[in-house]
């Protein structure tokens, strides 16, 4: 056996230990024992570089890896280096037959030398370029951000804990009178965040993955380009679900300490829409009027500084409903967000990144043109924005039924409706009525709809005829 494995399955005996299947070594060298445990001791030995030091490097590894019994046997007669033996000699081993060195030596060394190669190259790239103070947050920076924020997450409850033992009289009598937080509504707490992550379908996790690639970038201070992303998918897919699992990352990685900086914006064209999602309209986040006219009025400086205070931290603006937002709106998006970054050139949206989210299926802007139909002026949505498409309805469970909604959905006006479709619509008749939310097509429909409802929830109406007027434009 080699001396290396000899090194990692034997040990030696001291004198007084009474080692029941000891060997005796040859010469009273002493006693050794087998090792008792399953796999071989790890052997450590000095490691000499192959380009530094070759006639070490390879008389090492002869020593190590090769059987022989005198010194000699490893550079014997007719070679002159230990590298030489090792690429052309031969030995003669216990199976009586002729092995090549090289053949002996690799076959032992790769048992004991996994990785080495890596381990060499890793010496290497540290003997030139000295040691990385951050390697860890380049190898994985994801896992360093993660560690760092339980860091600083234990250090400011350390810092609450301490605070709470050091007494303050007002906090410690009565917390209920004197202090009260105040809870921002849209921000989630870590339990439930990591929920709604979980949550994601796959092709909802590659496009969360995507944009939090791009946070952590922001944050590691790889200044990414910004992204510009249309979420897009029938009704039910869970954009909806995704945006606030974005906003909830985006918020934690971006918003460093501080929680009242505004780092992401949710915004929908409509207060209906920004309110189902928490969110403020665009409108009145970006002080634009009603009716909006091109070209671009730049907003005045007042309100301008207290929009510039108020996104100075602003990096993500995510409008949901966006085909109910038109090219003129999204026109003075780009011009507000260029005057509050005051980014000095063209670059859409003051260099903030933008996620839009929506179905162009579902409810069109209510003037104006929606984005995918011909562009006024600068292109700011077909060729910017890369589509993200989520396919699988999660609101149904039951397939068929999605792939009907999904037919419906796409169904051009004069396509029949598959008579399968119809009959499984008509199956979900139930004739009953229902204080549901209802949907008709037409505002006639929904205004005698809503007279009746009115009428029944509320007998006794007084009915008051209104008086309109219009103001003279003289006075
Ligand atoms: N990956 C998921 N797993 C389970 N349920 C999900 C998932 N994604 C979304 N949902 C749920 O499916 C329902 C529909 O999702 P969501 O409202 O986000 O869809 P949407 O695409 O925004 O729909 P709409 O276009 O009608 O607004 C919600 O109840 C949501 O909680």
């Amino acid at each position: 056996m080699c001396l290396a494995t000899f090194a990692s399955e034997y040990r030696v005996v001291s004198k007084s230990e009474r080692a029941v299947h000891r060997v005796k070594l040859n010469n009273d060298c002493g006693f050794v024992v087998k090792r008792t445990r399953t796999q071989p001791a790890v052997v450590r030995y000095v490691r000499f570089s192959e380009t530094k030091n070759p006639e070490l490097f390879y008389q090492s590894i002869l020593q190590l890896f090769l059987t022989y019994r005198e010194d000699g046997q490893l550079k014997p007669a007719g070679f002159e280096m230990f590298e030489q033996f090792y690429r052309h000699g031969h030995v003669r081993l216990g199976d009586e037959l002729l092995h090549s060195v090289k053949a002996v030596v690799d076959l032992n060394r790769c048992k004991f030398e996994r990785d080495a190669d890596e381990l060499d190259n890793i010496q290497n790239s540290i003997d030139n370029d000295g040691v990385l103070e951050d390697a860890w947050c380049e190898l994985c920076p994801e896992q360093e951000l993660e560690r760092l924020e339980c860091i600083e997450e234990r250090r400011e409850t350390e810092q609450i804990v301490e605070e709470h033992v050091d007494g303050i009289p007002d906090l410690v009598v009565n917390s209920k009178d004197v202090a009260h937080l105040e809870k921002r509504n849209n921000v989630l707490n870590r339990e439930d965040g990591l929920a709604l992550v979980r949550s994601l379908n796959e092709t909802q996790m590659c496009i969360f993955y995507q944009v939090r690639q791009w946070c952590l970038g922001r944050v590691n201070g790889a200044k990414p380009d910004p992204i510009h992303v249309f979420i897009t998918g029938g009704a039910g897919t869970g954009k909806s679900h995704l945006i606030r699992a974005i906003q909830y990352e985006a918020n934690r990685l971006l918003q460093r300490g501080c929680p009242d900086d505004i780092c992401v914006l949710l915004t929908a064209p409509t207060g209906i829409a920004a309110h189902n999602l928490n969110a403020a309209t665009i409108h009145n986040a970006f002080s634009i009027g009603k009716d909006v006219r091109l070209p671009y009025t730049p907003l005045g400086e007042e309100k301008l500084n207290s929009l510039r205070a108020k996104y100075s931290s602003l990096q993500l603006l995510i409008i949901d409903e966006i085909s109910m937002v038109d090219h003129k709106l999204l026109a003075y998006i780009h011009g507000r967000l260029r005057q509050i970054k005051q980014s000095g050139d063209y670059s859409p949206f003051g260099n903030v990144s933008v996620i839009a989210v929506g179905d162009f299926y579902q409810l069109p802007p209510v003037k104006g043109k929606a984005l995918y139909l011909d562009d006024v002026g600068v292109d700011l949505w077909s060729r910017l924005f890369k589509v993200a498409e989520l396919k699988t309805i999660v609101r149904q469970k039951d397939p068929v039924f999605s792939e009907l909604l999904n037919r419906v959905r796409t169904r051009s006006k004069g396509t029949p409706m598959l008579d399968s479709d119809i009959e499984i619509l008509k199956r979900c008749e139930t004739g009953e009525v229902s204080s549901a939310l209802h949907i008709f097509p037409t505002n006639r429909q929904v205004n005698e709809h809503n007279v009746v409802q009115l009428l029944e929830s509320c007998p006794d109406y007084v009915k008051i005829e209104a008086q309109d007027y219009v103001n003279s434009k003289k006075t």
